[in-house]
C-alpha cells in the first residue's frame, strides 16, 4: 500500500494537458484560459469624469464663479478646450477635456444662467487617469473564469478567449446489484447512486460528465462499457475493486492494457483505489462503497481534472481547526472522518462523526468536511490542532 501523498503524485503525473480551443466570451464562464488573455485598449481610454458636475480648470475655492460654455456627456465628448474662468457641464464617464483639472460636484454648485457658484470645496478632482483601471497591453494570466474575469476581459475588449477543452470524463458503475433510480429493483438489489455525485463533482470542476450504463459483473458487459468510454479523456470506474470473486474490472482493463500506475494505497476510506492509463485515458477505478468512491473523487478524480485545465495547484486545499472532541489512535491507514464543522476563536472546531462506514450517505451529506487522521497518530484530546479538507 502507498501512501495518499505518493498515491495522488501519481494519479498528477497521468494528467495530460487538454488542447486549447476558442470561445466567444459569452460562454467562457467557468473555463480554464490556456494562454494569457492581452487588454486591446486603456481603461478608461481617456480621462474621465467620476461624478455629475462642472469641470474646471483650477482648484474651485469658495466663492468661486465659471462662465458654463458648454457640456460633455457619456459618449459625447466637448470638442473644445477650458480656459481660466470657464466651467464645462459635465456627466459621469464624459471625457474630461483639456484645461480641466477637477471635476465639482454638481452638489458643491449653484447655478443661475450660464453662471455657476462654488458653494462648497471638496479636495477630489473627480477624475480617473486615463489607464486607471488597466492600460493597452495588460495582460491577465491563465485562471479559471469567474464572472468578475469575464467582466474585465469585455472591458479589455476581448471578445473570445482560448480556453482547455473540457475534459471529458466517462462514468461507469459496476456491479449486478445496481439499478437505475427509477427502476424497479429486484429483491437482491440495490440504487446506484454514486455516479450521480461523481458526475456533479467533476462537472462543477469543468469537465463534461458521460455517464455509461451500468455494467454488469461479466467481462462481456465490462468490455462493452469500456467500448462506450473510448474517446474519453478520463475513465472512472465505480465498484468492482476489491478482492472478491466477482471484481474483474482490475483484470480486464488489465487484459485491455491498463498500464497500472497503483493499486490500494493507505486510506479509509478508498483503499482500493486503482489508477493507471488505458487506451490514452487516464483511469480511477473508485471502490464501490458510496462514501469511499465520493472521497476518492475529492481526493485524487478532481484534482486530476484540475491538472488537465491547466490549474497550478490542483492538490485539494488542506486547512486548519481545533478538535471538538478526543479521537482515537489511528490505524496503518490515513483516515478521513466525515466531520462537522463549527466556528471557533481562531480556528473552526471540527468534531467527527461517530458513525464512519463507508456505506453511509446520510453522514456524508450532514458532514461539511473530512478531518484528516494521519496514518500511525496517536490519540489527540480536544482542542488539538488537526488539518480537514471542505466539502
Ligand atoms: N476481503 C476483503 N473485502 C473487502 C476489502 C478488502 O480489502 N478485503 N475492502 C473493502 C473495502 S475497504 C471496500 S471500499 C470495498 C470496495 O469494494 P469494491 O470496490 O470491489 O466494490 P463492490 O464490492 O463492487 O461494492 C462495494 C459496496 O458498494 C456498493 N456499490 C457499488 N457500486 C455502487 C454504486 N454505483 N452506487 C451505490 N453503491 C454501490 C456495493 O453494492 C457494495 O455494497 O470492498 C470491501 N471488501
Ligand atoms: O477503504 Mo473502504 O473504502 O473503507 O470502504
Amino acid at each position: 500500500m502507498i501512501t495518499v501523498e505518493d498515491a495522488l503524485a501519481r494519479v498528477l503525473d497521468l494528467a495530460t494537458p487538454m488542447p486549447a480551443e476558442t470561445v466567444a466570451l459569452a460562454s467562457a464562464a467557468g473555463r480554464w484560459m490556456a494562454e494569457p488573455a492581452t487588454a486591446r485598449r486603456d481603461q478608461p481610454p481617456f480621462p474621465a469624469s467620476a461624478m455629475d458636475g462642472y469641470a474646471v480648470g483650477d482648484s474651485a475655492p469658495l466663492g468661486q464663479t465659471y462662465r458654463v460654455i458648454g457640456e460633455a456627456g457619456a459618449g459625447h465628448g466637448f470638442a473644445g478646450k477650458i480656459g481660466p474662468g470657464e466651467a464645462l457641464r459635465i456627466f459621469t464617464g464624459a471625457p474630461v477635456p483639456p484645461g480641466a483639472t477637477r471635476v465639482i460636484l454638481q452638489e458643491n454648485t449653484r447655478r443661475e444662467g450660464d453662471v455657476v457658484t462654488v458653494t462648497e470645496v471638496s479636495d477630489n478632482a473627480n477624475i480617473r487617469a486615463r489607464g486607471d483601471d488597466f492600460a493597452l497591453g495588460a495582460q491577465v494570466p491563465p485562471k479559471r473564469l469567474g464572472a468578475n474575469d469575464l467582466a474585465l476581459l469585455a472591458a479589455m475588449n476581448v471578445p473570445q478567449v482560448a480556453v482547455r477543452r473540457r475534459p471529458v470524463v466517462a462514468i461507469l458503475a459496476t456491479g449486478d446489484e445496481l439499478v437505475m433510480p427509477g427502476e424497479d429493483p429486484g429483491p437482491d438489489q440495490i440504487i446506484a447512486s454514486n455516479s450521480f455525485a461523481i458526475k456533479a463533482l467533476v462537472e462543477a470542476e469543468g469537465a463534461e460528465a458521460r455517464l455509461l450504463p451500468i455494467a454488469r459483473d461479466t467481462e462481456a458487459s465490462l468490455r462493452a462499457a469500456f467500448d462506450l468510454a473510448e474517446g474519453a479523456d478520463v475513465i472512472v470506474t465505480i465498484g468492482g475493486a476489491s478482492v472478491g470473486d466477482h471484481d474483474v474490472v482490475a483484470r480486464l482493463a488489465e487484459s485491455m492494457g491498463l498500464e497500472r500506475s497503483f493499486y490500494k494505497l493507505a486510506m479509509r476510506p478508498g483503499k482500493p483505489l486503482m489508477a493507471g492509463r488505458l487506451r490514452g485515458a487516464a483511469m480511477l477505478g473508485l471502490p464501490g462503497n458510496p462514501v469511499s468512491a465520493i472521497v476518492c473523487a475529492h481526493l485524487f478524480l478532481l484534482p486530476l481534472v484540475r491538472a488537465m485545465l491547466g490549474d497550478p495547484a490542483p492538490q485539494p486545499k488542506v486547512l486548519q481547526a481545533v478538535l471538538g472532541c478526543d479521537v482515537a489512535a489511528t490505524g496503518p491507514r490515513t483516515h478521513y472522518m466525515r466531520a462537522r464543522l463549527s466556528p471557533g476563536e481562531s480556528l473552526p472546531q471540527i468534531t467527527p462523526f461517530g458513525r464512519q462506514d463507508s456505506a453511509l450517505l446520510t453522514v456524508l451529506c450532514a458532514a461539511d468536511a473530512l478531518l484528516i487522521r494521519p496514518l500511525g497518530d496517536g490519540p489527540r484530546r480536544a482542542g488539538e490542532r488537526a488539518a480537514y479538507l471542505a466539502l
